[in-house]
């Protein structure tokens, strides 16, 4: 027997991009390009760059000065010099650490800016980018490079390159005063660097895998964690919470194994290098001791070379240190930047022109970018035109539109096949005209391609094959943005943000004022159910829609679509069962927001499709009957079919 699948946590297996390197060798493309957000804050960049050179010198400087006091005034007996050079020293000390705050502060207010700069890219990126994508890319993946990925960015855009000229620079200048204190003890302390370099490189190298690691197994506990919360009824509907819980354990307790495993290569690396440092502190004393106990150094002298070899191997370990930190933020940067110049698989055809609109508006249209608050609200229903005469393929009753005006767009489908993979077509020669102002109700099992008929309509994705024309012009010399600012969309899960309902009812129109909201929640019938609400329009909306009813939610959702007064709406009906009173409310409210507008509705009540000017019934992609229900009942065919076991299951009729 198959393993049983949990619900509502997906158990995640590796992905392919779970093996992208962790490390990557520096590469002057995407330095230039990091180097190049840093360039917009250029006057802190470049004060940045100062600081940090006076600083290489400042710090080797300060222990100059303090084996200068030990080698002479100390080692001469001269307490008056031994004073003053304790005071140039205190000054010296207190003007690099007051630089030494500033330094802090600008790299800090560096790293943040460009973070927020790569962050506020990303998030714009991601939502110009087509439902394809979204369906192709992994949630925790987008929410890993959004994170973690420009969080490694920022060590190495406020630490990697400041940090490693100062310590270079120390490195230099105390190699220097080696050299010319005693050359031959120089050369045994050169001969420690490999050794320290070799296990650094080892150990860092480790240090980044297992960091990186424990960064995606991070990553796939918080995807995880959202998507188990977010599916929370269907998990404790099906009893799957300990099913679930036992998963997430073993996410956990992975995401532990990698992080022991970092902090365990942590424990040995650096008792390594102290002891490797003791070990040749040792051979130094040896050998330094030898030469003071012939009398051919000064005790000074020895002691000056012990404080700068010192400064002369502690950058050696920070070194490493950054020098692995700019391997991992060089994958990291590679990956944002994938991301970022991740090209949509289709975009608007440059000679796509603005799809002229008919409604009323208070700004211009300037190549498919739309003013907010362009729209006045619709003319009240007695200013507007007549009802067209009929205009569906079949004579149909339009009552209840009766005082409409059809400012809806015309939308017709020449022949369309289309398939996600186009070699696996899903929608088969579908034909139909919706002419303005007119309901076409979708019907058929799932999988039947009503939902793919919406997504052409929407241009998220271009036909296959055939023509979807918008008022007579083909989709494809339409510009997205001109389209969806004349198109609306009340899906079935009523997506409603945290916040207020005003302000998810706002978001159909973000110029709109709470009057203009407050019209188009009266226009729908329903103001009183939202006043009955603690703070009415301004009830507090949980995240998801929590705290409102499936009415409620689905109200807000037509308020929203009906302040945007779209020409097209596309309705994906909710499923989820609702009492008659409800229901009744929810079939005035729906028919007042129809009113005029071409709209597609994926129909699951039999109320609504009753009201349909044209049902299509679809059939594994392919358009099998047309109609209206009473003629499609009178033919006795598949939607009659449909509608006897529509009846059986007790649909909402
Ligand atoms: N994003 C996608 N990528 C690949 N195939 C898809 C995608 N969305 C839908 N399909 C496939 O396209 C076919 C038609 O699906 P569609 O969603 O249009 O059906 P539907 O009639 O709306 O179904 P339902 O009533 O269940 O929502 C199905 O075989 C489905 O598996």
């Amino acid at each position: 027997m198959p393993p049983r699948r949990p619900l509502a946590l997906v158990h995640r297996e590796r992905e392919p991009e779970d093996d992208d390197p962790v490390i990557k060798p520096l590469e002057w493309g995407l330095i230039r390009r990091l180097f190049g957000y840093m360039g917009r804050f250029a006057a802190k960049r470049n004060a940045l760059i100062a600081l940090t050179l006076l600083r290489s010198a400042q710090l080797p400087a300060l222990v100059w000065l303090a084996s200068r006091i030990i080698a002479g005034p100390i080692a001469n007996h001269e307490p008056r010099w031994v004073l003053w050079g304790v005071v140039s020293y205190l000054a010296l000390a207190v003007v690099t650490d007051g630089m030494f705050h500033f330094r802090q502060r600008f790299a800090l207010e560096l790293g943040e800016s460009v973070v927020g700069l790569l962050r506020s890219e990303l998030f714009a990126h991601l939502q110009r980018m087509p439902m394809a994508f979204f369906n192709r890319v992994k949630f925790g993946r987008i929410i890993s490079r959004v994170t973690s990925d420009v969080e490694t960015i920022r060590t190495a855009v406020q630490d990697v390159f400041f940090v490693g000229i100062v310590q270079l620079g120390q490195m230099l200048f105390a190699a220097a005063v080696m050299l010319w204190v005693d050359w031959v003890l120089f050369l045994v302390v050169l001969c420690m660097a490999p050794v320290l370099a070799l296990i650094n490189h080892h150990f860092r190298g480790k240090l980044s895998r297992d960091s990186r690691a424990a960064q995606e197994s991070f990553s796939r506990v918080t995807a995880t964690l959202a998507e188990s919360v977010g599916g929370i009824r269907v998990t404790q509907g099906f009893v799957r919470q300990d099913l679930n819980a036992g998963l997430f354990r073993n996410l956990l307790a992975d995401h532990s194994r990698y992080n022991i495993a970092l902090a365990r290569t942590s424990a040995v690396l650096v008792p390594l290098l102290e002891l490797n440092s003791q070990f040749f502190v040792s051979i130094l004393l040896v050998l330094g001791g030898w030469q003071v106990l012939q009398g051919q150094v000064d005790v000074g002298v020895l002691i000056q070379f012990f404080l700068f070899a010192g400064q002369f191997f502690s950058p050696l370990q920070v070194l490493g240190n950054q020098y692995n930190q700019a391997l991992v933020a060089m994958a990291s940067a590679e990956r944002v930047f994938r991301l970022l110049d991740a090209k949509p698989d289709w975009e608007d055809d440059p000679a796509a022109a603005d799809l002229p609109d008919p409604r009323p508006r208070r700004g211009e249209v300037t190549s498919g970018k739309y003013q907010e608050d362009e729209y006045e609200s619709p003319p009240p229903a007695a200013a507007r035109p007549p009802p067209a005469s009929s205009s569906c393929h079949l004579p149909l009753d339009t009552s209840h539109f009766s005082t409409s005006a059809p400012f809806g767009a015309e939308v017709e489908f020449r022949h369309v096949s289309f398939g996600y993979d186009p070699a696996h077509l899903v929608l088969r020669d579908v034909s139909f005209v919706a002419k303005p102002g007119r309901m076409i109700a979708l019907v058929g099992h799932t999988g039947s391609g009503k939902s793919s008929i919406i997504n052409l309509v929407a241009k998220f994705y271009l036909p296959t094959g055939g023509e979807v024309l918008v008022d007579g012009r083909e989709i494809r010399t339409i510009t997205s943005a001109s389209l969806h600012h004349q198109l609306g969309m009340v899906q079935q899960q009523n997506f409603l943000f945290s916040g207020t309902v005003l302000d998810n009812i706002r978001l159909g129109r973000p110029g709109a004022t709470d009057a203009e909201v407050r019209d188009a929640v009266e226009r729908l019938g329903c103001a009183d159910m939202f006043d009955a609400m603690p703070g009415g329009l301004l009830a507090t909306v949980g995240e998801r829609g929590g705290g409102l009813s499936s009415g409620q939610r689905q109200l807000a959702c037509f308020a929203r679509a009906m302040l945007a007064d779209p020409r097209i709406i596309i309705l994906d009906e909710a499923t989820s069962a609702i009492d008659a009173v409800t229901e009744a409310r929810l079939q005035s409210a729906l028919a007042v927001l129809l009113r005029g507008r071409t709209s597609f509705v994926v129909a699951h009540r039999l109320s609504t499709i009753r009201e349909a000017d044209l049902v299509l019934v679809l059939d594994a992609g392919r358009v099998v009957e047309r109609g209206a229900h009473a003629d499609l009942l009178y033919q006795n065919g598949e939607y009659a079919r449909l509608h006897r076991r529509f009846m059986r299951g007790g649909g909402n009729a």
